[in-house]
């Protein structure tokens, strides 16, 4: 049998993710020294008790409550406790050290990120975060390595598990909102906190870590301009599909050019209209993808589970092993690139088409009113449907659907109808994301 050098792996956590990586680590220990030319010996996972119940059994003896000691001495420090602090610190801690640094900690990549990036390539340590954004499907890397050179122009990510399994219930099988999460629930899917997923806070870390690799550009994740999905309604579902789209919330990192002609990139996050056609709309259940149009590859796709223990450990696994080789093969880690320096630009600034629910007025002249508000604006109707629910106090319900317009030009417009007498109320305004 081959001797390897052995590498010194400490684990922080051991929940979901922890403890698949822990399992894999040491019934595939052979296999791994085989691909990478090293040991990878897993010397102690943290905890925060030794006795907690856990899905997969473990030697106690590797268990301890000293991560700080842990880090100490670790050539692979494999970070999946999960929060701000104490992850921040102990991952400084170790890079500092010189360790490699493997983490799927979304929401500190999002808030620390460059802090991190930082200390990994002052001692030219590597810092890998696969599993943060879209769980097991390799997107990280292909961005940050296979598309190295080429020039992306827009990622639009269903990155969230819970909210598009709560959108697709509501669309394939006509669940309620309120039932559609109820069943998200029941599965487990949310998160401890809910609101992080329905408010697409989770989404938003993802689209700045996004954002940030896509484009070289240090996007905070305050930039990112976000809405969940809990205003969505029954209503609007069946409006889309009436229209022939989906409603997804999508997590979108795109290069612009504002109306000043500034370079620069939005980073967003809403539920928006997609065509049915789209391979987005074909993402079902809990499943997220990436989609990634660049100028050279043209449209690619990213398609997978976007969490789960034992998928989300592949990821990790998959950095760990790249971590490995890096020590063998010595040299420096793949340092984080953010040289474009590119503006992140408002929301305001972003153009697409929309679709506007109204209750009107149904008596001669409202379209003519409208229509000439939309014009007022800057705004221009590309299709008006009056639906057939003339009701018994003279209302209707209008679709319209918009050309490009910019987000500023859309607000106004809005502000403009609602203070229309011609209109009663207006019931949705959503975006439709994925056209050229
Ligand atoms: N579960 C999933 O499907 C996915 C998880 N992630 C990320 O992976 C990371 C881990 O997630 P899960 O395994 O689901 O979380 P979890 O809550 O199941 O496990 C976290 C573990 O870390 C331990 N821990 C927390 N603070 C600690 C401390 N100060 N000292 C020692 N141990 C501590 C907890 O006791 C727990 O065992 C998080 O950053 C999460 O956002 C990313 C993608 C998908
Ligand atoms: N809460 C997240 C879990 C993975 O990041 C989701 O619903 O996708
Ligand atoms: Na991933």
């Amino acid at each position: 049998m081959t001797a390897y050098r052995d590498l010194r792996v400490a684990l922080l956590g051991c929940g979901s993710v922890g403890a698949q990586v822990a399992r894999l680590l040491l019934e595939q220990r052979e296999e791994l020294a085989a691909r990478t030319g090293a040991g990878l010996q897993l010397v102690g996972i943290a905890v925060r008790n030794i006795d907690a119940p856990r899905d997969v059994e473990l030697p106690r003896e590797l268990f301890t409550t000293d991560a700080e000691q842990l880090v100490l001495g670790a050539d692979i420090v494999v970070e999946l406790m999960g929060g701000i602090e104490p992850a921040r610190g102990l991952i400084l801690r170790a890079l500092e050290g010189g360790a490699d640094v493997v983490t799927a900690n979304k929401a500190l990549i999002a808030a620390h990120g460059p802090e991190l990036a930082d200390a990994a390539e002052q001692v030219g340590a590597q810092l890998s975060y696969e599993a943060a954004v879209a769980g097991a499907i390799p997107i990280i890397r292909p961005l940050r390595e296979s598309l190295a050179g080429d020039h992306i122009t827009r990622v639009l990510g269903i990155v969230n598990g819970s909210t598009n399994y709560i959108l697709d219930r509501m669309d394939r099988f006509g669940d309620s909102a309120e039932d559609a999460m109820r069943v998200a629930s029941e599965l487990g899917y949310l998160e401890a906190d809910p609101t992080l997923d329905v408010e697409g806070y989770d989404a938003a870390q993802k689209a700045t870590i996004l954002a940030s690799i896509a484009f070289h550009t240090e996007v905070p994740v305050e930039a990112v301009y976000r809405e969940g999905i809990t205003g969505i309604t029954s209503a609007q579902i069946e409006a889309a599909r009436h229209a022939g789209s989906v409603i997804k919330l999508l997590a979108i990192a795109e290069r612009l050019t504002a109306a000043d002609g500034t370079e620069g990139v939005s980073a967003r996050v809403y539920p928006a209209l997609i065509d049915r056609d789209h391979p987005l709309a074909a993402v079902h259940g809990g499943k997220n993808a990436v989609f990634v149009e660049s100028e050279a590859a043209g449209e690619l796709m990213f398609y997978g589970a976007g969490a789960g223990g034992i998928e989300t450990a592949s990821a990790v696994l998959g950095d760990l092993v790249s971590a490995a080789r890096r020590h063998v093969a010595g040299g420096p880690g793949i340092p984080g690139s953010a040289h474009a320096e590119l503006t992140v630009l408002p929301i305001g600034e972003v153009s697409t088409a929309y679709q506007i629910m109204l209750t009107v007025r149904d008596q001669p002249g409202v379209l003519a009113t409208i229509a000439s508000l939309l014009a007022e604006h800057g705004v221009s109707a590309a299709s008006v449907e009056q639906s057939v629910t003339h009701d018994e106090e003279g209302t209707a319900t209008l679709v319209i659907g918009t050309h490009q317009a910019r987000e500023a030009e859309l607000a106004a417009t809005v502000e403009a109808l609602r203070g229309s007498d011609a209109v009663t109320a207006v019931t949705s305004v959503l975006r439709l994301e994925g056209n050229s």
